[in-house]
């Protein structure tokens, strides 16, 4: 490795901007510069995501440095930081689960906003706004909507078109709703108190559990510490000296920060001695949560009188990838390394795609999840060589929905299904489910498949529905039509799914949850109809696939989010389409950078590859 001179020794200004392509050495540069900082006063490494984070803290373990160990060094992700500081300032709110606000408080929530717009519009004689649907489908674009809002600073705007500024098309509800609902679920959040002395743990965020056990109120998602405490510095809060004054602060990942986020980081930063933030444009794979990387990055460099330092080499690839890299993003990169890094298009089978590394040493990254799953059926079926994989296939949604349709049909079978508990939650996020009160009670109980059954009979019986007509009736259908113990599973599977008419609405799915679920499906039935088993020995058919899925030695599935970061010696990037991955839903600058960070983890080979039809 070439030992560059360190750029705060380099460089006199306070502030460093360094816009670095993939490979450039972002990361390394960091870790050598914290090496050093922390020799001479308290450093702050932050960085945007979770992976983020880990990377940073394997480069600095790597350098025999560790915070448990350095009471000068710190490694945080932006909300886990101001999440830190706020429990220093004596906050105790909870920390609640996503999916929890969206399907429990949410809905409440939005019908009382609903009623108070309609009533005070009738008032007023203006126009009524059109009250969303609150299914969990409406709910989860309205979390989003509600994470935009903060993320962009639009609710500190003082006019509406500075506020349309702020969040530019990123909202998917009207403004005046999410403007409503953002403050109805703030003062919520402020005052809340679990019906029970404590919450239950399905609503707690795994991550970060309460610090008593009882008297607390209020919630957050973590995602809204750096906003709370915001709030908290403005109406007089101190940071904790001891806990807050860092002389150096050093950020990756710095494309993917938020308005929101930097504001903090520049209070926080406020009278740090030196700090540096790395970063590359075209790796802004989040604009979707409300990164603005041109918008950052000029505050950034007018806040703090930062130089901007450029490179355009990547010490991680070599020049085949770097021209590939280049062309994408239109720059002129160049290659740092002596040794290539060979591309090749893969078109039609696996059998072609082991030409540059054999497909058992490859790491497949896939745009996202349900493409994984759909790159997992594919290999499972057909890989010229039975290779394992290095992901749980077992735990996808069709898989779920299958093993509960088995349970169901076979109350009284004793081999166990572990997988039943989040079969049941699989089952019950599907397009026609409205989830039954009695769930988290069952969830929580030992679920067996005989209580299962129970339940379910229950919830077919219930005034209140709890299924779509057509699934309520192929349930219906299930539970009491007899059924040979021999029949074929994919033919039983398919006809449940006509039935209940199960993707109908999943020709352009809406979500990713049921994108997965439709990719799962198809791909399960390609299995089936290559592997033909009867719907009784799905258990074995569980314990098959469990096997061939192992994180020892088997081929590592990724997504870009989480591939993000990190590089691998030989990388397949899974379905192709030219120049980009085959499925375009997002605005065309977020699919390059997503498809240039796939690329770009590779060291020493690149297969693009592009299933035939028929495999996909
Ligand atoms: N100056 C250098 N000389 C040689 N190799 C380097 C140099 N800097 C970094 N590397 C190597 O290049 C690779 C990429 O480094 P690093 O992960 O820090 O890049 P990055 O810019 O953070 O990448 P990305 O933005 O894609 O995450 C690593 O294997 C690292 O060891």
């Amino acid at each position: 490795m070439v030992s560059a001179p360190l750029l705060f020794d380099q460089y006199p200004d306070r502030a460093l901007l360094i816009e670095g392509v993939a490979g450039s050495g972002k990361t390394t540069l960091i870790a050598r510069e914290a090496e050093q900082c922390v020799t001479q006063g308290r450093t702050l490494l932050v960085t945007f995501s979770r992976a983020g984070r880990d990377v940073l803290q394997n480069y600095m373990r790597a350098r025999n440095l560790e915070p448990v160990s350095n009471p000068n060094l710190h490694i945080f992700t932006i909300d886990g930081l101001a999440h830190f500081l706020l429990r220093r300032l004596g906050d105790e709110r909870y920390v609640l689960d996503r999916q929890a606000i969206v399907s429990d408080l949410l809905p409440d929530l939005v019908s009382e906003v609903c009623q108070d717009l309609q009533a005070s519009s009738e008032e007023d004689d203006a126009v009524m706004l059109q009250a969303p649907a609150l299914s969990i489908d409406a709910m989860e674009k309205l979390m989003s909507d509600l994470d935009y809002y903060r993320a962009s600073l639009a609710w500190q705007a003082e006019s509406a078109e500075d506020e349309q500024a702020a969040f530019g098309d990123g909202l998917h509800h009207p403004p005046e709703l999410v403007r409503a609902v953002f403050r109805r679920y703030d003062a919520l959040r402020a005052h809340w108190k679990p019906e029970a002395s404590e919450p239950d743990d399905t609503l707690l965020d795994p991550v970060y559990k309460p610090e008593h056990s009882k008297g607390m109120y209020g919630f957050r998602l973590v995602s809204e510490a750096a906003y709370d405490l915001l709030e908290a510095l403005d109406n007089g809060a101190e940071l904790p000296g001891n806990a807050a004054a860092y002389r150096y602060i050093l950020i990756d990942e710095f494309h993917d920060t938020t308005p929101l986020q930097l504001l903090l980081l520049s209070r926080i930063g406020q009278h740090a001695h030196r700090l540096m933030a790395v970063g590359d444009r075209y790796q802004t794979i989040f604009a979707w949560r409300g990164a603005n990387t041109e918008l950052v990055f000029d505050a950034f460099v007018r806040d703090f009188s930062a130089r901007r330092v450029n490179s355009l080499t990547s010490y991680r690839f070599g020049t085949e990838l770097a021209r590939l890299a280049g062309e994408l993003t239109r720059r002129a990169i160049t290659s740092g390394i002596v040794a290539d890094t060979p591309v090749m298009v893969c078109s039609g089978s696996w059998d072609n795609a082991g030409a540059l590394a054999p497909l058992g040493k490859q790491s497949i990254i896939c745009r996202h999840g349900p493409d994984r799953i759909r790159a997992a059926f594919s290999l499972l079926c057909h890989a010229p060589v039975p290779i394992k994989l290095a992901w749980p296939l077992a735990s996808t949604p069709a898989m779920g929905i299958a093993t509960l349709l088995y349970a169901l049909r076979f109350p009284q079978a004793t081999t166990p299904l572990r997988t039943l508990p989040l079969a049941l939650l699989q089952f019950l996020s599907l397009p026609g489910c409205l989830a039954p009160d009695t769930v988290r009670e069952l969830a929580q109980a030992r679920l067996t498949p005989i209580n299962l059954r129970m339940y379910m009979e229950n919830w077919i019986a219930a005034r209140v529905p709890v299924f779509a007509p057509s699934l309520k009736h192929a349930l219906q259908q299930w539970l009491t039509a007899p059924c040979a113990p021999d029949a074929g599973a994919a033919e039983t599977l398919q006809a449940f799914a006509r039935q209940a008419d199960l993707f109908r609405n999943l020709t352009t799915p809406q979500r990713l949850l049921d994108e997965s679920l439709l990719q799962g499906w198809e791909g399960l039935l390609m299995y089936l109809q290559l592997n033909p088993i009867a719907i009784q020995a799905w258990p074995a058919l569980l314990t098959t696939v469990a096997a061939r899925c192992s994180t020892r030695g088997g081929v590592p599935l990724l997504t870009v989010t989480e591939a993000k970061g990190h590089e691998y010696d030989h990388v397949l990037v899974y379905d192709t389409a030219d120049t980009t991955f085959r499925n375009q839903t997002d605005a065309p600058d977020v699919e390059r950078n997503r498809y240039y960070v796939a690329c770009t983890r590779a060291r020493k080979s690149l297969t693009l590859f592009r299933p035939a039809r028929e495999l996909a």
